[in-house]
């Protein structure tokens, strides 16, 4: 048998799946109505594991996790078009559209805005780089940072959330989910780390070097390529070079920014010292508010899935069946809980298409916790 004659096997029998999907699909519309009329859940697990069984009883072997998985995706497509039906304004998405309408078109030129750190951290470049005049205020904690915003301290927040050397940072992760906030907007900063010392010192006089964390980890390779250095953990890459340009000593350097050669009349021994050259640290603005600003088109939710086989798929099948692409998916323990997760989405849609209104009806009713963190754009 040539192509052509399998090709045409397989549209007839695509003629007949379409045919039985779009008559079952029908039926799970008049399906809709009468758990609307007799008040019954959408979802019947019981029922789904009875014809899963079938399923599998009536499938050869070959075929049967095939079946299952299909069937699988069915109930979901299934269920989806029945929640459109009867609940095609979810209160989310009436909330959304105010917040579109309600936002100013303008982003904010001059708020307050607390960020973690001190003059010269990259926080501070980060700041800049989301506003154009930021008043910073200075928080010790990234939990500080969440706490001015929660007590209305600041209108604003901007915390770091991932690097592209290091991964996400947890931390803010974890805190996001102990405060109520939105994303309003994102940015990426470009993360240089310079040998940085004071005025006359060479680099083989160096004994020391002191950084944060982070900044270490970035630059491995050149930190095992000198023997014989201390390596000292600081608060954060601006503290480190203040603290050199305090030491008073010739033999003690700092990973810091080229900002904070400046700011601490430093001398920079050597530039870009980062393993990877496209070093990046994606931040975030939060705010208590909802607020929406125009071309938003990213969108981060987080959700807690059930404990069991299948939870998580059935989320991605939703964004899958509406052709909605994910561009991150991180995942963290849910504190006091066994085993069990709290899921971060960001979503590469806009605000304002109708396929991100049906995700945000459907999700937020087979999620057992689910939150919208809000849609923004990034600068990039
Ligand atoms: O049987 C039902 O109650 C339906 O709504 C149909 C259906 C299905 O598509 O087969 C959809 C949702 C339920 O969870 C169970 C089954």
């Amino acid at each position: 048998m040539d192509i052509k004659e399998l090709r045409d096997r397989i549209d007839e029998a695509d003629a007949a799946l379409l045919d039985a999907f779009c008559r079952r699909m029908d039926v799970s519309a008049q399906l809709a109505e009468y758990k609307k009329d007799n008040a019954l859940p959408i979802y019947d697990p019981a029922r789904e594991r009875q014809k899963l069984g079938e399923v599998a009883l009536g499938t050869p072997e070959p075929l049967r996790t095939h079946a299952m998985a299909l069937y699988s995706l069915l109930f979901d497509l299934s269920r989806s078009y029945q929640e459109k039906i009867l609940c095609p304004d979810a209160p989310l998405v009436r909330q959304i559209t105010g917040a579109i309408d309600g936002t100013p078109k303008l982003f904010p030129q001059t708020p307050v805005v607390a960020c973690q750190g001190v003059e010269g951290a990259y926080s501070q470049l980060a700041c800049e780089k989301l506003f154009p005049v930021p008043n910073i205020m200075y928080c010790t904690t990234f939990e500080s940072v969440f706490s001015a915003i929660d007590s209305g301290l600041c209108r604003y927040g901007v915390l770091p959330l991932e690097n592209s050397t290091a991964g996400s940072i947890n931390k803010i992760y974890d805190l996001m989910m102990k405060y109520r906030f939105y994303i309003v907007r994102s940015a990426r900063l470009k993360v240089d780390h310079n040998l940085l010392a004071k005025k006359g010192t060479s680099v083989k006089d160096i004994k020391e070097i002191i950084s944060h964390e982070q900044a270490i980890n970035q630059c491995g390779a050149f930190l095992k390529s000198l023997s014989g250095v201390r390596i000292t953990a600081a608060e954060n890459t601006a503290l480190a070079a203040q603290t050199v340009a305090e030491s008073g000593r010739s033999d003690i350097a700092a990973l810091s920014s080229r900002y904070c050669a400046d700011l601490y009349g430093l001398e920079c021994l050597a530039e870009s010292v980062q393993d990877q050259g496209n070093n990046y640290t994606r931040f975030i603005t939060i705010s208590k508010v909802l607020e929406i600003y125009p071309g938003a088109d990213k969108t981060s939710i987080m959700m807690a899935v059930p404990h069991k086989p299948g939870s998580l798929y059935r989320i991605l099948s939703r964004f899958y069946a509406l052709g909605i692409n994910l561009i991150k998916l991180e995942s963290r323990p849910i504190p006091d809980r066994d085993f069990e997760f709290m899921f971060y989405f960001d979503l590469d849609t806009p605000v304002y298409s109708p396929q991100f209104a049906e995700l945000m009806s459907a999700l937020a009713a087979v999620c057992e916790e689910f939150r919208y963190l809000g849609s923004y754009s990034e600068i990039v």
